[in-house]
Order: C-alpha cells, then sequence, then structure tokens
C-alpha cells in the first residue's frame, strides 16, 4: 500500500491560510508604497532567469504560510523521493526520473535504481543520439540514392510532440540552415499530407517517436509515411520494386525512439536505429530524453547538451533552496494560493517571445495531464479543488484579444509574463529597437494589471462622468515576471525545469500522482470501438447510444 497523502486541509497551515484569505486585503499600491523593499525582495533569480514575484497578492506572512503548507505536506521530502528513484507514481508503481536524464556525465554519487545503473544508461543514449545527430548533420548519413537528409519528419503525438516542437520553435536561430524539422502528430491525415507534400523522399527522414509505440496516430501516421515514402522512391524509379529495396529505404529514412525497441522491431525499422529510454520518464517529461532527437539533429548534440544543463542548474536549484527562495516551489506554492485561496479557475502564461509561441501548449500538457485528478495516490477522493485550466499566447498577440478579460473581467486569473532581453533578430525600425518597442508592452501589462486605474485618474483625463466605470481598472490583478537573458538553449531548459517542479509541487500539496493519465485512456479506447461503426458497420453502429448513433449515421450521410 503506498504511503496516504498527506490531506492539506487538516494541516495547521491550511486553517491558517483560509483566516489569512478572510482578512487580507490585496492592494498592491498600498503594499508597494508601505513597503519600498518589496520588489527586491520578492525578486528572486532562478539560474539564468530573474522572477519578479512581487507583484502576486501575497504579503510576507502568506509566503510564510506557504512555507509552513509546503512544510506539512513534505513537499521536499518528496521531491528528494522522486530524485531518488522512488516509486512515486504509484498508479503504474514506477520512479520518475526525468531529472536522471539531465544529470552531468560523472554526477556523484551515481544514480543506481532497482540495480540499473540510471547515469550510465541516461549517458550512453545521449551518446548514441548525438553521434547519429552528427552523421546525419555532417552528410554521412544519406538516404537510398546517397543523398544527404534535409528534412526530418518527427512523426509523435502529445509528449512525444509538443516538447520537441516547442523547444525547435523556440531554438530556431540554432536549428542548421540546411536543415528542417517538421512535426507530424495528428491522425487528421490533412496533418501528414500537407507536411510531406513538397518533400524529396531521398532528402527526408522519418523519426517515429512514441514511448509505448502503440499509439493509434503515430503508428497510421508511420504507416502513412512508409507508404509515401515507398510510392514517391518507386514512382520515381530511385529504387526496385522489390520488398528488399522497400525494406532498405525504411532502413535509411526511418528511425524509431521509444521504450519498447521490440515493437519498433515489428514495424521494420532496424533496431540499430532506434534509441531508447525507460517507463521512469513520462511522455510530458521526456523533451530531454531520446525523444528530442529531433532537436539534437536540428541544434546540434553540443546545443542539446546546454539545454539539458539548464534543466538540471533549475533541478540543483529546487533541491537544494530553501522555500522563502525557491522559485519553482514558491510558484507552485502560489498556484495553490490562487485556487485554493482565492478561486482561481485558470492560469494564463503569456510568453513575451515569439519563439515561445507553442509553450503555452506544450504547458497544458505538462501541467493539464499532470494535474488534472479527482482522486489522490492512494485511490481516496482528492479534498480540494486540484488542476487549473493552463492556457496562453504570446504576447502582444493576446493583449489584442484576451486581455480585456483579464484586466476588467470578473475572474481572478493569474499570469506569468516572459521575456527575454535579448533578441534573435535585433530590428529596427528608423530609430526605434522594435524589441525594445516590444517590451515596453511586457512591462506595461504586469503595471496595469497590478496597480489598475482609480476612477479619479480617469476623471483627470477629462472623461465624460458616464463613461468612468467602463474606464477604470481595478488592479490587484496577479502576475509573476519572467526575465532571461537570452532565449539560449539553457534558458529554455531553465524554463521547461521551472514549470516541471511547479507542476510538481501543486500535485504534492493536494496528493495526486502527477505521474499517471488514466484520463485519456477511456476516449482511445472507445475510438477503437466506434472505428467499425463510423466505417459502415451495422451491427457496430446500433450498439452505440442514440446520440452518438444519430451523429455517426449523419456522418454517413454526409460523406461523398
Ligand atoms: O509517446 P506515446 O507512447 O506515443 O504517447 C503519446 C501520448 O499519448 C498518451 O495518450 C498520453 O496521454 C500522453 O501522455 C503521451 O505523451
Amino acid at each position: 500500500m503506498p504511503t496516504p497523502p498527506i490531506d492539506p486541509t487538516t494541516t495547521s497551515a491550511w486553517q491558517a491560510l483560509s483566516e489569512h484569505e478572510s482578512t487580507l486585503r490585496p492592494d498592491l499600491r498600498t503594499w508597494f508604497a508601505q513597503d519600498p523593499e518589496r520588489a527586491q525582495r520578492l525578486t528572486l533569480p532562478l539560474a539564468d532567469l530573474t522572477v519578479d514575484l512581487s507583484k502576486n497578492l501575497v504579503t510576507d506572512e502568506t509566503i510564510a504560510l506557504l512555507a509552513r503548507l509546503a512544510d506539512e505536506v513534505q513537499l521536499t521530502d518528496r521531491f528528494a523521493a522522486m530524485l531518488a528513484g522512488e516509486r512515486i507514481n504509484v498508479t503504474e508503481d514506477r520512479a520518475v526520473l526525468h531529472t536522471a536524464l539531465r544529470r552531468p556525465a560523472g554526477a556523484q554519487p551515481p544514480l543506481v535504481v532497482d540495480g540499473q545503473q540510471v547515469d550510465e544508461d541516461v549517458q550512453r543514449v545521449l551518446a548514441e543520439v548525438s553521434a547519429f545527430a552528427e552523421k546525419v548533420r555532417s552528410g554521412a548519413w544519406t538516404g537510398v540514392t546517397g543523398e544527404r537528409v534535409r528534412t526530418v519528419v518527427n512523426i509523435g503525438i502529445g509528449g512525444s510532440d509538443l516538447g520537441p516542437v516547442m523547444v525547435y520553435e523556440a531554438l530556431a536561430p540554432y536549428v542548421a540552415d540546411d536543415l528542417e524539422v517538421r512535426f507530424v502528430s495528428n491522425i487528421d491525415p490533412t496533418d501528414l499530407a500537407q507536411k510531406t507534400a513538397d518533400l524529396d523522399p531521398t532528402t527526408t527522414l522519418f523519426i517515429v517517436a512514441s514511448k509505448t509505440f502503440t499509439t493509434l496516430e503515430t503508428l497510421t501516421n508511420a504507416r502513412l509515411a512508409r507508404a509515401w515514402l515507398w510510392e514517391r522512391l518507386v514512382g520515381e524509379g530511385r529504387i526496385e520494386d522489390t520488398d528488399e529495396a522497400r525494406r532498405g529505404a525504411v532502413a535509411q529514412h526511418f528511425v524509431a525512439v521509444s521504450t519498447a525497441l521490440d515493437k519498433v522491431a515489428e514495424f521494420g525499422i532496424d533496431p540499430a536505429n532506434a534509441f531508447g529510454f525507460w517507463d521512469w520518464v513520462g511522455g510530458r517529461y521526456s523533451v530531454d530524453s531520446a525523444i528530442g532527437t529531433s532537436l539534437a539533429i536540428a541544434i546540434g548534440p553540443d546545443a542539446f547538451r546546454e539545454l539539458l544543463a539548464g534543466f538540471h542548474a533549475v533541478d540543483e536549484h529546487a533541491r537544494t533552496t530553501p522555500f522563502e527562495r525557491n522559485v519553482p516551489f514558491l510558484m507552485g506554492l502560489l498556484n495553490v494560493w490562487y485556487v485554493n485561496f482565492l478561486g482561481a479557475h485558470t492560469h494564463a502564461v503569456l510568453p513575451y517571445a515569439q519563439q515561445l509561441h507553442r509553450f503555452p501548449a506544450y504547458l497544458q500538457q505538462l501541467t493539464m495531464e499532470s494535474n488534472g485528478k479527482s482522486v489522490r495516490w492512494d485511490g481516496t477522493p482528492v479534498t480540494t479543488q486540484t488542476g487549473e485550466v493552463f492556457w496562453g499566447e504570446p504576447g502582444t498577440n493576446g493583449q489584442h484579444a484576451f486581455y480585456q478579460l483579464i484586466h476588467q473581467g470578473t475572474r481572478l486569473i493569474p499570469a506569468d509574463f516572459i521575456a527575454v532581453a535579448n533578441p534573435a533578430y535585433p530590428l529596427r525600425d528608423g530609430e526605434t529597437d522594435v524589441h525594445a518597442l516590444f517590451l515596453a508592452n511586457f512591462f506595461a501589462q504586469t503595471k496595469a494589471l497590478a496597480f489598475g486605474k482609480t476612477a479619479d485618474e480617469v476623471r483627470a483625463e477629462g472623461t465624460a462622468e458616464e463613461i468612468v466605470p467602463a474606464r477604470v481598472f481595478s488592479g490587484n490583478r496577479p502576475t509573476t515576471s519572467i526575465l532571461a537573458p537570452a532565449l539560449t538553449p539553457s534558458v529554455v531548459g531553465q524554463l521547461i525545469a521551472l514549470y516541471e517542479h511547479i507542476t510538481f509541487a501543486q500535485g504534492v500539496v493536494w496528493g495526486i500522482d502527477s505521474f499517471d493519465q488514466w484520463g485519456v485512456e477511456l476516449g482511445k479506447k472507445l475510438a477503437l470501438e466506434i472505428a467499425p461503426a463510423v466505417q459502415g458497420d451495422a451491427a457496430a453502429l446500433d450498439a452505440q447510444d442514440p446520440s452518438t448513433r444519430s451523429l455517426i449515421a449523419r456522418y454517413l450521410e454526409l460523406r461523398d
């Protein structure tokens, strides 16, 4: 039996936080005015990042109580248990060791879990991935006609897609000029069709990325890609129309990443061209495993190692820093404060960096697949709300779309603003530094959200009295500002690890297993059951509930 989670609502800190909340009147204007040190005190370093927590709706007392809560739910012990390889993924009976993927070579003492030399295995696969990436980058690896690879197509979904695509976009300036990576995830055939439409099969390499190598979308897309490759190569007379030639083409144009290397072989990919990882790496925590092979090719193994070093720096920060200065844990507990005490339902992540445009989508899987749970790790119901909705879009696009609701709506929406000081493309508009102008928005938004605009201030601008209420901004809308020097591989690793550990801290408070995802299983199973019905099987159609049956019947009528 797993150790029962500590019910956070029974802790003395929870009680104290409730009382504290009932008397707290958040007033950032006054708090800043009365406390000249507030900004400085609540601005913390995290590796290369500067994290300003001062515009959150907290006082020193709130933070002290959150520290007590972290202590009472044994957050640091649980983090240590994770790092040590204890089976904290209870429902799957697995260790949770994504942090081992970024331990530097030679880290001491070596990590050994259930007899597995974890460090050695991690370094071996990293060396294999690096060597393969070098071969592709140098042109030593070629397709069947001897052409070097120009386009890598990563086929994967969920954690086998979102991490690689997000980091690829974030690090676009680091991508080799003569290489492009495309990402096919959706089983909607449009995805593969469009992404391969203009590709030359002789210069295309497919990476089939799937932890389980059973995922319907990925295996279907991999078969479609294999058929595309064969059809094009045979059709253009590049290879003979024989099984042997087809096998040869797969060997040169397909590699795989998986924990299930036997299934990779069944698909026809040579296990020599497959990169492994382990069941203790969750899909949404796997971009720093061999799942990042497309990235290692695109940005090169050295930059990939820098990415890993960025993750590790944050792991070390989380492991060694006391709560009051521990950025991931503080941010995790701030989220608990907002969700459980101030009633927030959502959390916005707003990168002021176009290259991070997929970061919110990446975080949706990380946070919501991890903490969207109603039972705790011992199977008992949760005792409080869990798992807020994470969402976002890059600034300034979001400003012209949904910020209205954040500024003046009735809901509390804590938001993280992320910016970099040095852009990859320092363009000027005449005399104006465009990136500086961009960041003026980043600074302005958090200021407006925190301090608002009073009715008197609106009136002083000569606004007609009847319009005044519509132009008042209440302020006291909480934000965290994260500023990085530049979007380097290390910084991207730091940002990901930051949110991994925020998610972890929230999960520990709520007593949930943040590493399983049973909630995605039912739909998958039903899709397989429904598949015959949508293909015209009358008995399967009859077996459906009335709504589903009539929807499928209508779909069958609409089909050409
Ligand atoms: O990597 P795979 O085994 O193909 O899994 C891909 C994805 O599918 C699942 O349904 C899970 O919800 C995700 O956590 C996972 O990342």
